[in-house]
């Protein structure tokens, strides 16, 4: 999958039980979508989801699991139990948060990579803090993301991606180095691209539909 990727779009196509696209046939169709526009890859979120995407598109699959515990701040495949259920789908790759808080039930985030691995699935890190990426790579990710930068309470906010983590990152991480996250504009995907991006993931931008809508009206003075 990182071949395939690399230089190239990755599409998140999600859309939560809250969201109006909540729907696996929509994401389905975003996801046929998004291969007629040149996408080299699809983000998605959830067991149904995933496996209609992948019943009507053949692009490779970055699979995540967005599910809420009592016991920690962490959303995105939080515990084993979603890992197992993302294996279950045939998705090339699996993400999960990597950031530096506790696990739900207390898991490590060790035990998550080595049962993704065994299963041969990749693993992709989603981050916060440049720490949090150079830790990722020993962790033995095989690739690392920006994905929650200006997620976590102390994570950077900036408007947009954050082009100084993902330059950094690339000087000190051999592995891929995802951009995901704020890219709302092609001039922003043109330049994670030119700051050395392996490949970048566009999702609100290109699906869904309310956040663009908003981003019109607020140009209306
Ligand atoms: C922070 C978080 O939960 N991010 C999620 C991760 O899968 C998705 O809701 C985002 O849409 C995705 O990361 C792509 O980002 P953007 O939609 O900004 O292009």
């Amino acid at each position: 999958m990182l071949d395939k990727i690399k230089g190239n779009l990755v599409v998140s196509a999600q859309a939560l039980e809250a969201e109006p696209l909540h729907s696996s046939f929509i994401m389905g169709r975003m996801a046929v979508a998004a291969k007629q526009g040149g996408a080299a890859g699809i983000r998605a979120q959830g067991v149904e989801d995933i496996i209609e995407i992948k019943r009507v598109c053949d692009l490779p699959v970055i699979g995540i699991i967005k599910r809420n515990y009592k016991d920690s701040d962490i959303y995105i495949t939080p515990t084993k139990k979603e890992v197992e259920e993302l294996l279950t789908t045939n998705c090339e790759m699996i993400a999960l948060d990597a950031t530096d808080r506790i696990r739900p039930n207390g898991e490590r985030i060790e035990d998550l990579i080595s049962l993704i691995h065994e299963n041969n699935v990749l693993a992709m890190a989603d981050c916060s803090t440049l720490e949090e990426c150079i830790k990722a790579e020993q962790l033995g990710f095989d690739c690392v993301s920006t994905t929650l930068c200006g997620y976590t309470p102390y994570s950077e906010q900036v408007d947009g991606p954050n082009y100084a983590i993902i330059e950094q990152a690339i000087k000190l991480i051999k592995v891929p180095i995802i951009a995901e996250g704020k890219i709302h504009y092609p001039e922003q995907l043109e330049r994670v691209f030119k700051v050395g991006a392996f490949s970048a993931v566009v999702g609100g931008a290109i699906t869904r539909p309310q956040e663009i809508t908003e981003r019109f009206v607020s140009f209306i003075k």
